[in-house]
């Protein structure tokens, strides 16, 4: 058993792109790494533009200048132009000229089936980071930064060898090196076509195969080294990832661009949350069972107030519901699907999970409350609205930036009611399916809660929602109120339990 975020880790292991989680981090080591990964992709497209563009021109004109000159030579011996000679060579130039053809067009495909590959490798590296970010600010649990540090260091030393023997020894002599042997033989062949002109055709037409032979493996040898260019292990030669890490690096708010976001899809039928026979313990602890054969239907549209001791297990059920960490035995369903199965970002853009110690990420207040989905600056209203129903809007418009203030990361510049009361906007921004209200509001002072939790309460009519709280003057707003021990829920009358 392990953390889901130790899992998704180990995936990424074995990723290209590894060292690109911590590029998010500006002066990091991972500055480097990318400025590295920049020059040798900028030194392959150099090379790669050197191969096609001055050596064809190269080749071409030496080939034409060899074919006037054998030319001339043949017909001075003989009296006359030696037309077969002539039929020959321009033979030969039609397959070269066909073979450079095929070569050019395989190696665009390949271009364009590399860059494909490439963007779907983005795609799913950046939704595995991004379920990385949300576990850690869901969880709240502390990254191990320097352990991840610690193993990026190694993989990048590893990977500069590799990079460079990449480079060194399989790009430069496969892009520059070998087209240039042809050349030696053709230059050879014009010397020796002055003193004698049969070796000279010998010489031609060892020249014509030769090229001929190179064109031809170098056909297979594009294909093999785009190959191994983009799986060298762990490293990223693609221009364009590391342009998008710059911007990464440089967007001010440091999160992952729109387009590499997984599209909003709807992973549940319904909101019933169905707990079967589930078996629980923190990885942490194994031997201790939080959860012990844990049997229950929360149903879609209602909600559930949860009471019990502290430490008996009431937000483990809100936490692996979240997928956040693996369960010993028994399952999760949510609205039919087991939640193992369904996408981390999915299920996490489907639950809004509310905890009384928020954590934020360092971007703008308009940005982290709409988070994971971007800030669109049309949505201004309904933030306004949110800050509102809230109770934070006077303090927003008081700071200089207002709702683009950009936080510390975690939020460590607000106080904690605050950061409660900028995390409720959330409820009032985006639409979610399930919703966990863990202790919300506790540092928000009783009667501006008072009016906020009015306010939600009347957002989440017809929502599955679950609330943990040990003071019960919330679960006025629930239908039904719940002890938890460990192992069941207890249905409890609501009006006893209030009075
Ligand atoms: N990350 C963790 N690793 C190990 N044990 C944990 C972890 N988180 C919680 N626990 C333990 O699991 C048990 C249940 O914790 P949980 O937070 O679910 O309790 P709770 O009922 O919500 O408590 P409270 O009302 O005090 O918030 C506790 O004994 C706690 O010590």
């Amino acid at each position: 058993m392990a953390y889901a975020y130790d899992r998704i880790e180990k995936d990424l292991k074995k990723d290209l792109f590894r060292h690109f989680i911590r590029a998010k981090y500006a002066n990091s080591v991972e500055v480097s790494r990318n400025l590295i990964t920049q020059f040798a992709s900028d030194l392959d497209e150099i090379a790669y533009s050197i191969w096609f563009i001055p050596n064809r021109l190269i080749y071409v004109t030496a080939a034409i200048a060899c074919v006037i000159i054998y030319d001339f030579n043949f017909g001075n011996e003989k009296g006359g132009i030696n037309w077969g000679f002539l039929a020959i060579v321009f033979g030969l130039f039609v397959i070269l000229i066909i073979s450079e053809i095929i070569l050019f067009k395989k190696a665009s495909k390949i271009n364009v089936a590399a860059k494909k590959r490439q963007e779907e490798d983005n795609k799913m590296i950046y939704e595995r980071i991004n379920n990385l970010e949300y576990i850690k600010s869901i969880s709240g649990e502390k990254y191990e930064e320097e352990k991840v540090n610690q193993q990026l260091d190694a993989t990048f030393q590893k990977n500069k060898k590799a990079l460079w023997y990449s480079t060194m020894f399989k790009t430069i002599p496969n892009y520059l090196v070998v087209p240039n042997i042809p050349v030696f033989f053709l230059a050879a062949t014009l010397t020796l076509a002055k003193e004698n002109s049969r070796t000279s055709a010998v010489f031609a037409i060892g020249n014509f195969s030769g090229y001929y032979m190179s064109v031809k493996n170098l056909n297979s040898e594009v294909g093999k080294i785009v190959d191994a260019l983009l799986t060298l292990d762990e490293l990223s030669t693609n221009l364009e990832i590391v342009n998008e890490t710059v911007q990464v690096l440089h967007h001010p708010t440091g999160h992952l661009p729109q387009k590499f976001l997984p599209k909003k899809k709807q992973p549940f039928v319904n909101g019933d949350i169905i707990f079967q026979n589930v078996v629980f313990a923190y990885p942490k602890r194994p031997q201790q069972d939080i959860l012990r054969n844990f049997t229950f239907t929360f149903q879609q549209g209602k909600v559930y107030g949860i009471a019990g001791k502290n430490g008996i297990g009431k937000s483990t059920i809100t936490k692996t519901t979240l997928k956040l960490y693996d369960l010993k035995a028994g399952k999760i369903l949510i609205g039919q699907r087991n939640v193992q199965e369904i996408d981390t970002v999915s299920l996490h853009r489907s639950i809004c999970y509310q905890t009384n110690r928020p954590t934020f990420f360092g971007m703008s207040i308009a940005e982290n409350v709409c988070y994971p989905n971007n800030y669109d600056k049309k949505n201004y209203d309904k933030l306004v609205q949110a800050a509102k129903k809230t109770g934070i809007y006077e303090f927003i418009t008081r700071l200089p930036q207002g709702f683009d203030t950009v936080l510390r990361e975690g939020g460590s510049d607000l106080s904690e009611g605050q950061k409660q009361q900028i995390s409720a906007m959330k409820m009032f921004i985006n639409d979610y399916d399930i919703y966990i209200l863990d202790e919300i509001l506790s540092n928000v002072y009783p009667d501006l809660k008072e009016i906020i939790l009015q306010n939600i309460f009347d957002k989440l009519k017809g929502k599955t929602v679950l609330v943990i709280d040990h003071h019960y003057k919330i679960f006025e707003y629930v239908d039904y109120i719940y002890q938890f021990t460990g192992e069941k829920l207890i249905r409890m009358n609501k009006k006893d339990f209030l009075s």
